[in-house]
């Protein structure tokens, strides 16, 4: 028996070119609709989330930086468990280390952020990790953004200090996800779900795979599951 949803964003909800799928949207609503509490975890801000769950229409429950930081509700005061302070320091070096290839990084929403650091994918991802091996920061690369996150802390502790909060716990949750930034989050859930999409590593661990893509396969796999688990 489950009782509550948590869902990816980018690449779950919307397409590889982060257009967002409107029949996932319904799919979500049918959920709220029942009284089934669905949050939202993404490696993006939280004021993007914040937004992004109004216009949805959940309670507010948000997880976001890839767990660095979340929010209980609308107007509570966001929990930021990342430490930033390292992130910047490995970006700093970053920088420095592709202006000598004379190529400039793209940050996201660099004043928006608690705790990561997010950037633009146009550098190799095995060279940024080489760069920052030596530093206390975890480089994950979502399919959409390079991150550099704090080592020990992803969606997955998030959901764990989120839970309770909402008088549930970790495996209550059906979680959805696409990339590697959501491997612990269904690992410590009650249910995984990844979409024909997904990434290597979360279809060795899903509890569903479904046929589908994208919004249509996240459709596919929680109205199935709605049926059978809640
Ligand atoms: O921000 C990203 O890089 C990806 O975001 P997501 O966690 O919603 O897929
Ligand atoms: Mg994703």
């Amino acid at each position: 028996m489950l009782k509550a949803v948590v869902c990816d964003i980018d690449g779950t909800l919307t397409d590889d070119r982060r257009r967002i799928s409107t029949g996932a949207i319904e799919t979500i609503r049918l959920f709220i609709d029942r009284g089934i509490p669905v949050v939202l975890a993404s490696g993006n801000t939280l004021c993007f989330l914040d937004a992004l769950a109004r216009m949805i229409g959940t309670d507010g429950a948000i997880i976001g930086e890839n767990g660095g930081v979340f929010q209980v509700g609308y107007n509570e005061a966001p929990h930021i468990t990342g430490d930033r302070s390292s992130c910047l320091l490995a970006y700093d070096r970053l920088v420095s280390h592709f202006e000598a290839q004379e190529i400039a990084l793209l940050p996201y929403s660099m004043e928006l952020r608690h705790a990561d650091v997010a950037f633009a994918r146009t550098v190799p991802v095995e060279e940024v990790r080489s760069v920052v091996s030596d530093l206390p920061v975890r480089v994950i690369d979502t399919g959409f953004a390079i991150h550099l996150q704090t080592p020990g802390i992803s969606k997955g502790t998030a959901l764990r200090a989120l839970a309770p909060m909402l008088s549930l716990s970790p495996g209550d949750f059906l979680a959805a996800g696409d990339s590697d930034n959501d491997l612990e989050m269904l690992e410590v859930a009650g249910f995984g779900i990844t979409m024909a999409n997904g990434s290597e590593n979360l279809k060795k661990i899903a509890d569903l795979v479904t046929d589908q893509m994208y919004g249509d396969g996240f459709s596919e796999g929680l109205l199935s599951a709605l049926e059978r688990f809640f």
